[in-house]
């Protein structure tokens, strides 16, 4: 296998999917190229012992090869949520253009595997386009998904727009953290952006003070700052900060809604929060012709 020659570089399979993990001085990390997926973060304390994972995966997560994985970090492109017409080519009759986009359900290349003299560990991972992408979205483009386990775990996705016209995009990096969704949770950071609660027709307000937790919660944050804090029972337990990424998502089904998924046990909504950073809504990201376009994020134990 290529790589597993690097310092504290394993290779697996989890049924169908490779899984990659790497550990150094700071954390060990485990991701797959399945949908370019982070799968866990647990960094180290200064004894170098391992701390808790900041992610979650769900128990029944599918590992097919084909379904988007239910947990870690998927990549939401180049739409969230449902396909944007407006921005992108009319569909055929009867299309069903996946939700969240595809390069969360694609095999993606592990392209570079690194250790820097930092000690900090690289991982490249790749996406381009092909005639399986362009029969669902015709355009041309290159991917890629930086991902660095060190003190912090941080992600770089970067479209290049390999067409000879400007894309419209939005995009998330859908972390699922192993938070508690009720009020015991706060985040703070988001105030300043609008809020736009899904679950509650659309209602907007401008956000003022740190948001306390509550499940169900779908809602978007626009125009969000680039720091974000969440604290559970007024201790610090994370921090995201991002670049390039100018919204939000909170995202918990609650005790209903979950009966819906197959891929969550049904008492599980209790284990995790979704805080995702993207362009998402008005937030859509244009990538000049020929151009490129990089959002980032960073997550560490505060
Ligand atoms: O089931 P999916 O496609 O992974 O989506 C999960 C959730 O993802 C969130 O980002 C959306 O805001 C929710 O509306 C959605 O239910």
């Amino acid at each position: 296998m290529p790589f597993s020659h690097i310092p504290g570089v394993t290779f697996s399979m989890r049924d169908a999917v490779s899984v990659i993990e790497v550990e150094n001085d700071y954390a060990k990390a485990v991701m797959t190229a399945h949908g370019a997926t982070v799968l866990s973060y647990c960094p180290k304390d200064k004894n170098g012992d391992l701390q808790e994972d900041l992610l979650w995966v769900s128990e029944q997560a599918v590992f097919d090869g084909k379904a988007a994985i239910r947990g870690g970090i998927p990549v939401c492109w180049p739409w969230f949520s449902g396909y944007q017409s407006e921005f992108n080519a009319l569909l055929e009759e009867g299309a069903q253009p996946p939700a969240h986009g595809f390069v969360r359900k694609m095999s993606w290349h592990l392209e570079n595997v690194e250790k820097l003299p930092s000690g900090v560990t690289t991982v490249l991972f790749s996406l381009s386009s092909s005639k399986e992408t362009q029969a669902i979205w015709p355009y041309a483009f290159a991917l890629q998904l930086q991902v660095v386990v060190g003190e912090t775990l941080s992600l770089s996705l970067t479209t290049h727009n390999l067409n000879a016209f400007d894309l419209q995009l939005t995009e998330a990096l859908h972390t699922y953290f192993r938070l508690p969704p009720d009020d015991t949770l706060q985040l703070d950071g988001l105030q300043g952006a609008t809020q736009i609660e899904t679950l509650q027709q659309n209602r907007q307000n401008l956000v003022g003070t740190p948001v306390v937790m509550q499940s169900p919660i779908d809602n978007v944050y626009l125009n969000a700052g680039p720091s974000l804090q969440a604290s559970v029972q007024g201790e610090p337990v994370l921090q995201i900060d991002s670049s390039h990424a100018r919204s939000c998502i909170v995202w918990n089904p609650g005790p209903e809604t979950v009966k819906g998924f197959s891929d969550i046990e049904n008492s599980h909504w209790k284990e995790f929060v979704c805080i995702e950073n993207g362009n998402v809504w008005n937030n859509f990201v244009t990538v000049p012709a020929e151009s490129k376009h990089k959002m980032q994020i960073a997550i560490c134990k505060p």
